[in-house]
């Protein structure tokens, strides 16, 4: 036996996006269930097919969904809140997407973001029900692949521990009673599997990296010895991926038969470890060498010397190579990347061409480095030739990075002072009424860019389209009533890809795109070179729109560091320098903004978030530049220009000081879809600056009602001032339809009236 190769999972949307499409007709009702479920189908195997042609030795199964994973795991246990209707045994397809997507009938369950990637999952809720388990769907994926393809998989579980980890609606009293319940299900899967005759099964533990006790850690051993008992012959894989595990004398030690360890985002500790404490010899070792994460080409002489190390604490026939972590993260294939600059195609690589380095590794160890030294020499060149390239060598930015640590990155007066400055000025009512920055993507809208993409339409008649745009959405927010507009992001197909058009270093795919949430999809930009500032970017919009109103329009841009997090980064610099680089490209464009007379000035920030280490030690770090990135772009402004951030779908709690610390005047974030649970927080931790909280959930199409909308709202004053307070929805409507969005926004308005008359006539 020799060197083995592995997948951890593929991406689901297809090369073309067959997934999202079919999804979304399904939805629309233009694609029946029969036909729905028949191309899902096909799809799933496709994959599996693909996977098998490049030969990968074990293939994960049961890693596809039509939805979310951790949705699936859900359902598989019964895990349906009670507000859906449901009446026990398999969950119908119906159920499953309102839960994801909501109904009329009951709110759609929390959506928050998958460890730190722009993966988003639906948070189950364990509270309301008992879990059982209602089908064994790794097995029905392992049969699957069996009959159809003649391809014995490995089964992906999310693995117990992660699984409540990230789940809700219990207290931690109640931990070990939900292990007790949950632990029997999952033996129960596994004890299947192995009747079936399945030889390994892939555990994804990837909480195993972050920050646990180590009490959490004793309660990980409890679990996976039950496992192990329930199913003695069936080989477990402990995958964890992400960043370095904690506790690794503990989790070697587990009565698993392998452990998949990241040697490339957690590659400094988890080697430490390999080398002083070593590696158990009745255990598999899945090295994580190729970067499931990021879309550069692997440095392959470097993963070379890489094996060798790790070979020389593991012997081969003990090791298998694979990606990091799941290429759900990634875009498919480069195939159809025609148009990219041969200099930075050369040094990519997507999921399928990943796959394929996998191997040219394993035939490097199979038949000896010589019979692969035409693809290292290749990767090594296209690296370097990029790395020498004069686009990654611009000495003026090199030099305003270096020179930062001068730089103050303040605003002339502390928020006391500007907020006065700032309520004479604009006058607001109570409660003042807002929304997040984009309006409804249409199909009119989409079809007019790509029009004009191809030129069937001249630049000038595709921006006198945007102006009727804004024109139009101007006067709804006339009509409906709202304090502060918006422009309505029209021009923009995403809110990073935008800007990086438009600024230097940043190059495109035609297709890359990755799976965010559901079936939306981004197609996020490559920084390959040095950012700079080259002209403004959204102030033809801004001014365009604040000549129609007299009501203030807020400028709207993309902060630096969600930017950073939702491209793919160049790796030959800290992800720290990349980020003042566009911060004070981003610089520019506020100035630009004031300039032009705009007086409130939006920077999204809905990544910063995400961009947080997994763990806790290196918060700080972090925090500390990615504060001052966003800084650096926002302080320059005048006292009485209003700084606006934005921030969804992610834990609030934990970084609130960082909140106040980026000196904000304003702050809009989502609630409503984590049901309201985080507004305490800003108050627990004294915020004293304003924030607009979501009073209605934006990703599903129902209309929220006067009363539901009121209750939101005096659900925040019973813990924040009403002085403080903004009302907004839970983020931009750029996802939703035309009419569904102005039904809203008015109860949103009418709910605000009802509440502010009530404060008013309270008062004395
Ligand atoms: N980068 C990023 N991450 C984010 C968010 C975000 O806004 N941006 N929001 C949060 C939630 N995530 C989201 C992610 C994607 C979308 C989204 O709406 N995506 C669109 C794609 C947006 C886009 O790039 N649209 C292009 C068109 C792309 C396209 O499909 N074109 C068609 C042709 C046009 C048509 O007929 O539709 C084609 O190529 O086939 C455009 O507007 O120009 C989708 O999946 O449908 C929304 C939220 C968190 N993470
Ligand atoms: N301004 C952006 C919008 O309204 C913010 C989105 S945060 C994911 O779409
Ligand atoms: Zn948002």
């Amino acid at each position: 036996m020799s060197i083995k190769s592995s997948n951890l999972g593929y991406p689901r949307i297809g090369e073309n996006r067959e997934w999202k499409k079919a999804l979304e007709a399904f939805w629309a009702g233009t694609l029946e269930e029969s036909n729905f479920l028949q191309q899902m189908e096909q799809i799933r195997l496709h994959h599996l097919q693909k996977q098998k042609e490049k030969g990968i030795d074990y293939i994960p199964v049961g890693d596809f969904t039509c939805y979310d994973h951790m949705l699936d795991t859900a359902v598989m246990f019964g895990l349906v809140p009670k507000r859906f209707p449901y009446e026990g045994g398999v969950v119908p397809l119906q159920t499953y997407f309102a839960m994801a997507r909501g109904s009329q009938e009951a709110i759609a369950c929390e959506m928050t973001k998958w460890f730190n990637t722009n993966y988003h999952y639906i948070v189950p809720e364990i509270g309301d029900r008992t879990p059982t388990l209602t089908e064994n769907k790794p097995l029905l994926a392992y049969r699957e692949a069996k009959e159809k393809l003649g391809i014995k998989g490995k089964p992906v579980i999310v693995g117990p521990y992660t699984f409540i980890k990230l789940s809700k609606g219990y207290v931690p009293a109640q931990l070990p009673a939900l292990i007790l319940q949950l632990v029997p299900l999952y033996q129960q899967i596994l004890r299947e599997l192995e009747q079936e005759g399945v030889e390994w099964v892939q555990l994804d533990e990837p909480i195993l990296v972050s920050s646990l006790s180590k009490e959490e850690m004793e309660t990980v051993s409890y679990i996976y010895k039950q496992l192990h008992e329930a199913a003695p012959h069936l080989n477990i894989m402990l995958q964890t991926y992400f960043d370095s595990v904690e506790f690794y004398p503990d989790v070697i030690n587990l009565p698993v038969q392998g452990i998949g360890l990241d040697f490339v985002h957690g590659i400094g500790q988890n080697l430490r470890y390999l080398t002083t404490c070593g590696f158990p010899e009745d255990k598999v070792l899945g090295i994580g060498v190729v970067d499931g994460r990021n879309i550069w080409r692997s440095h392959l002489p470097h993963k070379w010397k890489l094996l060798r190390t790790i070979t020389s604490a593991v012997p081969e026939d003990r090791v298998w190579l694979q990606p990091s972590s799941s290429l759900l993260h990634v875009p498919v294939s480069i195939n159809q990347e025609t148009q990219l600059d041969p200099l930075v195609k050369e040094a990519l690589a997507f999921a399928d061409e990943k796959l394929d380095e996998i191997q040219v590794l394993l035939n490097g160890f199979r038949s000896g480095e010589n019979a692969t030294i035409e693809e290292f020499t290749r990767s090594q060149t296209a690296l370097s030739n990029l790395a020498q390239s004069p686009e990654r060598n611009r000495l003026k930015v090199h030099e305003s990075v270096a020179n930062l640590g001068h730089q103050h990155a303040e605003r002339q007066s502390p928020f006391v002072q500007r907020r006065k400055k700032q309520q004479q000025e604009k006058k607001l009512p109570l409660l003042p009424t807002t929304t997040i920055g984009s309006f409804p993507q249409t199909l009119e809208v989409r079809q007019a860019r790509q029009k004009w993409r191809k030129g069937e339409w001249t630049t000038e008649f595709y921006e006198e389209f945007i102006q009727e745009q804004i024109e139009k959405w101007i006067k709804i927010q006339e009509e409906i009533g709202l304090d502060v507009f918006v422009h309505g992001e029209f021009e923009r197909t995403d809110m990073v890809e935008f800007f990086g058009e438009k600024l230097a270093g940043f190059t495109f795919t035609k297709n890359g795109w990755v799976q965010s949430y559901g079936s939306r999809c981004v197609k996020p930009p490559i920084i390959y070179a040095d950012v700079e500032f080259l002209e403004p970017m959204t102030v033809k919009e801004s001014e365009f729109a604040q000549s129609l109103t007299t009501k203030p329009v807020k400028g709207m841009i993309t902060g630096p560091v969600t930017i950073l997090n939702w491209s793919f980064v160049r790796d030959d610099i800290s992800r720290k320098q990349v980020a003042y680089q566009i911060a004070l490209a981003l610089r520019h464009e506020v100035e630009a903004l004031e300039a032009a007379g705009i007086q409130m000035i939006q920077v999204d920030e809905p990544a910063l978030r995400e961009g947080m280490p997994l763990k806790k030690s290196a918060w700080e770090n972090y925090l500390n530049w990615a504060v001052k990135a966003f800084r650096l772009t926002t302080s320059s402004v005048q006292d009485n220009t209003q700084i606006h951030t934005h921030m969804c779908y992610c834990e609030f709690h934990d970084f609130i000081d960082s909140i106040r610390d980026l000196d904000a005047d304003v702050i809009s974030i989502e609630t409503s879809r984590s049901h309201g649970e985080l507004v305490s927080s800003f108050h627990e931790h004294a915020y004293e600056k304003e924030i607009g909280l979501g009073v209605y959930d934006i990703h599903s199409s129902r209309i929220p009602s006067v009363e539901e909308i009121v209750s939101m709202i005096e659900r925040g004053l019973q813990v924040l001032e009403p002085a403080q307070f903004w009302i907004n929805p839970d983020c931009g409507l750029k996802t939703r339809g035309k009419e569904e969005t102005i039904a809203s926004l008015r109860n949103m308005v009418t709910a605000t009236l009802i509440v502010r008359d009530r404060l008013t006539s309270a008062q004395p």
